[in-house]
């Protein structure tokens, strides 16, 4: 007898930031808090850092859903859009519509997809923080910047970012009562004014080896800080990303690679649906 008939997904990552990609295409989107979770398990599900969840577009070639690790939603995912419009892409360039608006996405001559990922939000109830304040210089201790790139982002300017203790620092900045909706949190170093080394702690997944709206957020920081020029390579502990801030918005570079697909089982899905 054939076995029920389960749900399929494809494993990807791009610069080491991992993701469960399930395409519901044609098909009602699946994807629940629950689900999204018991899929994050790297134990007894998948693992990912997110998940990204593609459904049929209307005035775009695709629409894209993306989950934490934790079951939360994050309203952008530079990595994730990279990878997926990798997986979807058929010509040159792709449009996609998430949280966050319209985005569009293109191929380079090397096979890197570059995704622009709109304008920075620099002011202080877009991001969202709680209240008023300067946002390239925030009043916590470090003095960061805080970026909004569809999700919320703390970019502290450190001497060494190798030597931060990320589990040390990073929740507290995670869930500080400045943002209403936590934050994402991006420790940076400059090694040259088009040059930076950046590590981050994840808003719903903890440490993560890249992360692509933190290093455009990061890059919108450090030049609005004087610090670097409008385009920059990233360092990350999972390979390096390019962040260009044009008119147009804030361009992200870097690779994308496919790892498997594979199948769930209906009984799984159905436990932890
Ligand atoms: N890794 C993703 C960002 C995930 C952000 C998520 N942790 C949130 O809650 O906003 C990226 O490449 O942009």
């Amino acid at each position: 007898m054939d076995a029920p008939p389960g749900l399929a997904f494809c494993k990807m990552h791009g610069a080491g930031n991992d993701f469960v990609v399930i395409d519901s295409r044609g098909t009602a989107p699946v994807t629940t808090p629950a689900l999204a979770r018991a899929l994050g398990d790297r134990n007894r599900g998948v693992g990912f850092d997110q998940l990204a969840e593609i459904r049929s577009g209307v005035d775009t070639d695709i629409e894209l859903d993306f989950w934490n690790s934790d079951g939360s939603r994050a309203g952008a995912c530079g990595n994730a859009t990279r990878c997926v419009a990798d997986l979807v892409m058929t010509g040159p360039s792709l449009t996609i519509r998430t949280a966050r608006g319209i985005l569009r996405a293109q191929r380079l001559e090397d096979g890197r997809v570059s995704v622009n990922m709109g304008p920075p939000q620099l002011d202080w109830d877009q991001i969202p923080l709680s209240h008023s304040v300067d946002t390239l210089n925030l009043p916590l201790q470090g003095t960061p910047s805080a970026v909004g790139m569809g999700n919320p982002h703390c970019v502290f300017f450190v001497e060494d970012a190798e030597a931060v203790d990320l589990p040390a620092l990073g929740p507290g900045a995670e869930t500080d009562p400045l943002y209403p909706q936590k934050t994402n949190v991006e420790f940076a170093s400059l090694i040259a004014p088009d040059h930076l080394r950046m590590r981050v702690w994840e808003r719903g997944a903890g440490i993560t080896l890249a992360c692509g709206s933190g290093a455009c957020a990061t890059a919108v920081a450090a030049h609005l800080r004087g610090l670097t020029t409008r385009k920059v390579t990233l360092d990350l502990d999972g390979g390096q990303l390019q962040v260009d801030w044009r008119e147009d918005g804030v361009w992200l570079t870097g690779p994308t690679a496919h790892v498997f697909t594979g199948q769930l089982s209906a009984a799984w899905v159905a436990a932890n649906g």
